[in-house]
């Protein structure tokens, strides 16, 4: 089992109540964390390899909790619609025409692209998920995989067993980097019936569901015209709660919700572009941190935002609560940085694997260069990582024990591979599109 000593310029381990740690080191055995502390002679006298990165800034890898990562090769096909026009006429045609080997290159772009940005775990939900798994188990990132359950009551219930077979036989898969929840797609594309076919299958299976939930006022709108609720209501009915929810958006919530939600420990996986962007709204990201929700970061897919960088959602997260409560203190760095961290790894059920840099937990973490103009001085790492780094900044990054990215490029080599491959599927779907 080879040991790795990693010697720091700053360590944010993002464990309980941790302050930073100048002049530090981690030591990795295997593809676990076993020790961390303030640099001192002697720690890495066992160490078969020793990491200079006396320039760098350590920390965990990102976890971007909400995302559709093939839908990169839509980048910029749907832009400045609001959400229902967006997926109705742009969307769901382009997607018509998806194929598996369309998933596997635009899986694998996603994936470069966030490796490169410090996104060491994503959750994703989409079509072709074998594929999707065949790309997180040859680049090395690890990931929480939800084949998308939408449509009619029978195409749920074959899309229901093929969600199942998938999660089984992904169980353990790429070193125990994959794992699986079931993938409801939203309140407004399941009848209750589906829903409720959902539930059993995800009690049986003791699976969670990773859902979009309350996103946009027509879907309030909507549920409310069909079922006389409100959608966290009407989930509510059918059963939904009853098992761990990962809630994508959860913009248009109210106190009662909020506390609804607090107490079936229901995670909030905020994503502040995507909303931005389709003027979705505002999540009150502020009220449900103070109830005591895990609220996580997530990029959406990269049609809707059009970046997988989470240095943009920790700052823009920050800075549309301190706007939207027209007060600077709401949202500080700190609680940011844990939102794209340890709570991110709590919301997908991996909190006692990933999300922050202890002994026992898996080596998965990022350095950022800090010899930069931008990152300079470095008084409170907690501030620049938030306000002032981007994605660009992220050096190396390593997940499992292994090393993915050095020098801001990935080490498999195939970057240019999977970028021309990508590009190809993505012209033949926009093509498509247009009827050529
Ligand atoms: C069932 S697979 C996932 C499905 O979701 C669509 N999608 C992408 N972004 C959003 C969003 O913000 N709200 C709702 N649905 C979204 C994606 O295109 C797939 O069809
Ligand atoms: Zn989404």
């Amino acid at each position: 089992m080879p040991t790795e000593v990693i010697h720091c310029a700053w360590l944010l381990t993002m464990a309980e109540g941790a302050e930073p740690i100048p002049d530090a080191y981690v030591k990795i055995v295997d593809d676990k964390i076993v020790e961390v502390g303030p640099w001192q002679d002697g720690v890495a006298a066992d160490a078969d390899v020793v990491t200079d990165a006396r320039t760098k800034l350590v920390l965990p890898g990102l976890v971007n909790t909400h995302t559709h990562a093939a839908m990169v090769l839509f980048r910029s096909l749907g832009d400045d619609y609001p959400l229902y026009t967006w997926l109705q006429e742009k969307i769901w045609p382009l997607e018509a025409n998806l194929t598996a080997e369309d998933v596997y290159y635009g899986t694998r772009l996603a994936i470069n692209e966030m490796l490169c940005s410090g996104t060491t775990t994503f959750a994703d939900q989409y079509f072709f998920m074998d594929e999707v798994a065949e790309a997180v188990a040859e680049s090395g990132i690890r990931a929480v995989l939800s084949r998308g359950l939408l449509g009619s009551d029978a195409e749920v219930e074959t899309k229901l067993e093929e969600a199942i077979e998938q999660a089984k036989k992904w169980k353990g898969k790429a070193d125990g980097r994959i794992t699986a929840m079931l993938g409801p797609h939203a309140p407004y594309t399941l009848s209750p019936a589906a829903l409720r076919q959902i539930v059993t299958a995800a009690r049986h299976y003791q699976l969670s569901l990773h859902i979009h939930v309350a996103e946009t006022r027509d879907e309030l709108e909507e549920i409310g015209k069909n079922y006389g609720k409100r959608p966290v209501a009407y989930l509510a009915e059918h059963g939904l709660f009853s098992r761990p929810v990962l809630m994508a958006h959860g913009v248009w919530l109210d106190e009662g919700e909020i506390s609804y939600l607090a107490k079936q420990k229901v995670a909030v996986a905020h994503n502040p572009s995507s909303n931005m962007k389709l003027a979705s709204g505002i999540a009150p990201v502020a009220q449900l941190l103070k109830a005591g929700i895990t609220v996580s970061l997530g990029t959406d897919g990269a049609a809707s935002n059009n970046r997988l960088d989470m240095f943009t959602e920790m700052r823009t997260a920050s800075l549309l609560q301190k706007v939207a409560n027209n007060d600077p203190t709401v949202l500080p760095a700190e609680t940011a940085l844990k939102m794209a961290t340890i709570d991110g790894a709590r919301a997908l059920g991996l909190g006692d694997q990933i999300g922050s840099l202890e002994p026992g937990k898996k080596a998965d973490l990022i350095m950022i260069d800090l010899e930069q103009n931008h990152l300079t001085p470095c008084f409170n790492p907690a501030s620049l990582l938030v306000y002032s780094a981007r994605g660009s900044d992220v050096a190396a990054v390593m997940v499992n024990g292994k090393w993915l990215v050095k020098e801001g490029r990935i080490l498999a080599g195939d970057e240019e591979k999977v970028r021309t491959a990508a590009a190809e599927c993505a012209k033949r779907l926009a093509q498509l599109q247009q009827g050529k």
